[in-house]
């Protein structure tokens, strides 16, 4: 759908995606990043979709508490463009302040009219929209003006959404129900972090979750050094600052860093950047990463090796190979081979043994909610049981291939026991040769970064006399 001046139609593009990362399983901020590159929208506007997509994700479930309040349809019967245009347009008004209210309404109700073509879905989106702005009291109320917690909703930065009507659950008699609703994340994962990490944790967790990700860039140091770096950025007047080893850009979509395509940095999370350190990569080393796609830590273990040694990047799909390639190739890598197979078979595709072995495993990614915005609603509890039974069956592959005296690191961005601490204890109560040389987990925090796990193992060499 275009505009009147023939150019793309921001929130068209958006309901799209929104449609088809339900639809298709794909990840949303892929298709973000692919829908830019293929539209003619202005960065305004990009910046506009991936707001709109990312967060309507992140709120679906409150979003879809004051469908159902106001709504005299169910949910499951509301025809799927009214419903993503009721999200979207409702985003605007609960959660946004840029975008005056009757601007929110009139744009999902066109897209309704465009979409649907039908007087009666028309109407129906008006009115549902129209019934939830009438009903909000106080759009930016602070904590201390809350008087009755059934009808706040939790916006940002301790800025609450205030209605006249009770909407949400009673938090005295369902206080699960009440958080995974205001805090919007899954019932049965707030039950697991409450009994974990105690409530305010958990609040605490979710509401960083809510809240769109920093930028962390890994400059590469291959073509340029930090310092450098931060002056092509100051020179483009994009406000930037070093944590660490990592450089962190405020206010700024990747696609307006200057230096992607010329592989001057990579954007990876500050916490995924303490990875291929923790691997202790000596240079000439033989280097297995076997869960490697897109290339960020293989990308990252190239540049402690220097151009000495050689990496061979494993993962099972073909697909994410390919973008494994094209960073190798933008990042200037060249000692790295890609090979696409399973890396839970223990006929694994290798006759040599390594010197290290990074198994960065597939998991439920509790620990990047912030960053993977449609996971939370995918994952389900029982499969977190199912992702650890691959995650053993990958360390036992990858303890076969490992050199004696060598390292495996064992790493996800989860934060579930089950899929870490857990791995790491059966695996050693069943393997005598190797030691758990060092351990690492830590949860999400906006300053800090993504919540995840690490483990560095050591074979040992055993002496037959
Ligand atoms: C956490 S991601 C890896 C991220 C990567 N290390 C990086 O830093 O860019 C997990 C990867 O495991 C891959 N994977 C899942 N099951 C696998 C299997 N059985 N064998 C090999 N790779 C697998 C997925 O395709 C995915 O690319």
């Amino acid at each position: 759908m275009k505009n009147s001046s023939h150019k793309t139609d921001v929130r068209y593009a958006g309901i799209r995606v929104l449609r088809e990362v339900d639809e298709k399983e794909v990840f949303a901020q892929e298709l973000i990043s692919e829908r830019c590159a293929q539209s003619d929208l202005s960065k305004r506007d990009k910046n506009l979709l991936t707001e709109l997509v990312n967060g309507v994700i992140r709120h679906r479930l409150p979003l879809d508490t004051l469908i159902s309040f106001f709504s005299n349809i169910p949910l499951n019967k509301i025809e799927p463009w009214v419903l993503y245009a009721l999200r979207v347009g409702l985003y605007q008004i609960a959660y946004l302040d840029r975008i005056p209210l009757s601007a929110a309404i009139n744009t999902s109700v066109a897209l309704v009219k465009k979409l649907v073509r039908r007087t009666d879905a028309v109407r129906f989106t008006n009115a549902v929209l129209r019934a939830a702005e009438r009903s909000i009291q106080n759009k930016s109320a602070c904590e201390p003006e809350i008087t009755d917690l059934q009808k706040a909703l939790y916006r940002r930065k301790n800025i609450w959404c205030t209605f006249h009507h009770p909407i949400f659950p009673d938090p005295a008699k369902h206080l699960t129900s009440f958080l995974a609703i205001n805090y919007s994340h899954p019932e049965w994962l707030i039950k697991r972090w409450i009994s974990r990490y105690g409530k305010e944790k958990t609040v605490e967790m979710c509401k960083a979750n809510n809240l769109a990700p920093r930028v962390f860039l890994r400059v590469n140091q291959g073509k340029i050094s930090t310092r450098e770096f931060l002056a092509l950025l100051d020179k483009d007047g994009i406000s930037a600052r070093t944590i660490n080893t990592a450089v962190v850009v405020e206010n700024i979509a990747v696609f307006e860093i200057p230096g992607f395509a010329e592989g001057l940095f990579f954007v990876q999370d500050i916490s995924a950047m303490k990875v291929a350190e923790f691997l202790k990569i000596e240079k000439s080393n033989t280097v297995l990463d076997m869960c490697a796609a897109p290339g960020g830590k293989t990308t990252h273990i190239a540049e402690f090796l220097g151009n000495t040694g050689w990496i061979y990047a494993l993962d099972i799909s073909a697909k994410r190979l390919q973008l494994t390639k094209e960073n190798c190739l933008r990042m200037g890598i060249h000692n790295v081979s890609i090979v696409c197979g399973d890396a839970s078979d223990e006929k694994a595709p290798f006759r040599m043994k390594f010197d290290r072995i990074l198994i960065d495993a597939p998991c439920s990614n509790t620990g990047v909610l912030s960053r993977r915005v449609e996971a939370r609603w995918r994952l389900k509890e029982s499969d977190i049981n199912k992702l650890a039974a691959l995650q053993y069956s990958i360390l036992k592959t990858g303890a076969s291939l490992l050199k004696s005296n060598g390292y495996l690191v064992y790493s996800t961005c989860s934060i579930e026991p089950e899929e870490n601490q857990g791995i790491i204890k059966k695996f050693m109560g069943s393997e005598p040769q190797f030691s758990l040389d060092a351990e690492e987990h830590y949860l999400p925090d906006m300053d800090k970064g993504d919540g995840g796990y690490m483990a560095r193992l050591c074979k040992r060499q055993v002496y037959s006399y």
